[in-house]
Parts: C-alpha cells; structure tokens; sequence
C-alpha cells in the first residue's frame, strides 16, 4: 500500500473518552496538528505496525485513520491502540510509531457490541502479521532508538 511505512511523532491528547469507558479499547489520540500532517491521500481505515510511549518498550498496534463511521465524528482523527496494558495515561507524552500494514477500511456497524468485536478481530490479526518478517523487522528501526541524551526536539 502507498506510503507504507510510515513513520510519525506526536503528543498524545484527549479524545471523546469514549475508547476506554465504552468499548472498552483505550486509542491513544494524536493531535488534529499531527493529523493534518498525514499524507491528504492516505486511505482511512484500520492499520497495524508498532509503538512507543516516550523512551519506552515497541510494542504491536492497531491504528484507526478516519472519522468513526459509528460515532459520526465531522473531525478525521488518528487513534492507536497499543497491544500492551500500561499501569497508568499518558496524555501529553510522545508516542512514536511505525504504520507497516492496512486491514480494512472504517466500518459502521448495528451495535457497539459487533464494532467491538471487529476491533477485537483487528488485533489478532495485527499481531499476526506482526510476527512475519517483513513487518517485525520495523521493531528494530533507528526511528525508536533515540541516540543517548537527546530529544525529539533537538536538531
Ligand atoms: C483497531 C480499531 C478499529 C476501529 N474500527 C472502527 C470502525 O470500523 N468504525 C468506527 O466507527 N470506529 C472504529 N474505530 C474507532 C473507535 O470508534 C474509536 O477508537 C472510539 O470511538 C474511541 O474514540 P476516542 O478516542 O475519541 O474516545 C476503531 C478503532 C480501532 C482501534
Ligand atoms: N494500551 C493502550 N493504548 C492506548 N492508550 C492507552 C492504553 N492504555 C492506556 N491508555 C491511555 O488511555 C488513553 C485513551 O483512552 P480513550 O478512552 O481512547 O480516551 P480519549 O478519548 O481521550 O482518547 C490514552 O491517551 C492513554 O493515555
Ligand atoms: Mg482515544
């Protein structure tokens, strides 16, 4: 698919809320500056590819591109849920991640129920795919491993 991989940076800042109390699947939101920084002709849909909280471990995820069909949002965000359970938020950290492969696209759905149960598939199907080569490769990337003292804001 075009533009894959793809790599982006960005803080991580508060959505509807919704991710965690009602589906039960928190998604780290980037900020609509970061979305807007996406290619305008990247497909929307749902993705995979591999995460980072800060200086923190790469861990597989699943990333939503569009606006929720079900939710009917009037703004595109950009959401990724990390296949990891983190003790604590972490709103207004940086979240580094590598997009290595598209699932389908953004779907509506007859109850939350069945959009959770999709969700559900996405993530055994991500963390499939990320076990093969080509895509688990990316875990490795220079792009994670800042070099030592130095920060996303340093030239
Ligand atoms: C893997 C994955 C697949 C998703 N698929 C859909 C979808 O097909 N249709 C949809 O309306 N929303 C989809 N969503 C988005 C959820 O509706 C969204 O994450 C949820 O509303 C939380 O939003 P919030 O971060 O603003 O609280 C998906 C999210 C993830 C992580
Ligand atoms: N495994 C995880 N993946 C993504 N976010 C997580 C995870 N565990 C905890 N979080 C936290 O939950 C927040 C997302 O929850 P969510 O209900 O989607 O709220 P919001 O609508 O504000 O994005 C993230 O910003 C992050 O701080
Ligand atoms: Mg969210």
């Amino acid at each position: 698919m075009r533009h894959l991989p793809y790599f982006c940076r960005g803080e991580v800042v508060k959505g509807f809320g919704r991710g965690s109390k009602e589906l039960g699947i928190p998604t780290a939101n980037f900020s609509e500056q970061v979305v807007e920084s996406f290619p305008p002709d990247i497909s929307t849909g749902i993705y995979y590819g591999w995460a980072c909280v800060g200086n923190g471990d790469v861990h597989k995820m699943v990333l939503s591109i569009g606006w929720n069909p079900f939710y009917k949002n009037t703004k595109k965000s950009v959401e990724t849920h990390i296949i990891h359970t983190f003790k604590e938020d972490f709103y207004g950290e940086i979240l580094s991640i590598v997009i290595t492969g598209y699932i389908r696209p953004e779907k509506n759905f007859d109850s939350l129920d069945a959009l959770i149960s999709a969700i559900q598939e996405d993530i055994e199907e991500a963390k499939r795919q990320l076990d093969l080569p080509e895509h688990r490769k990316l875990k490795e990337d220079n792009f994670f491993h800042l070099p030592e003292g130095k920060t996303v804001n340093d030239n």
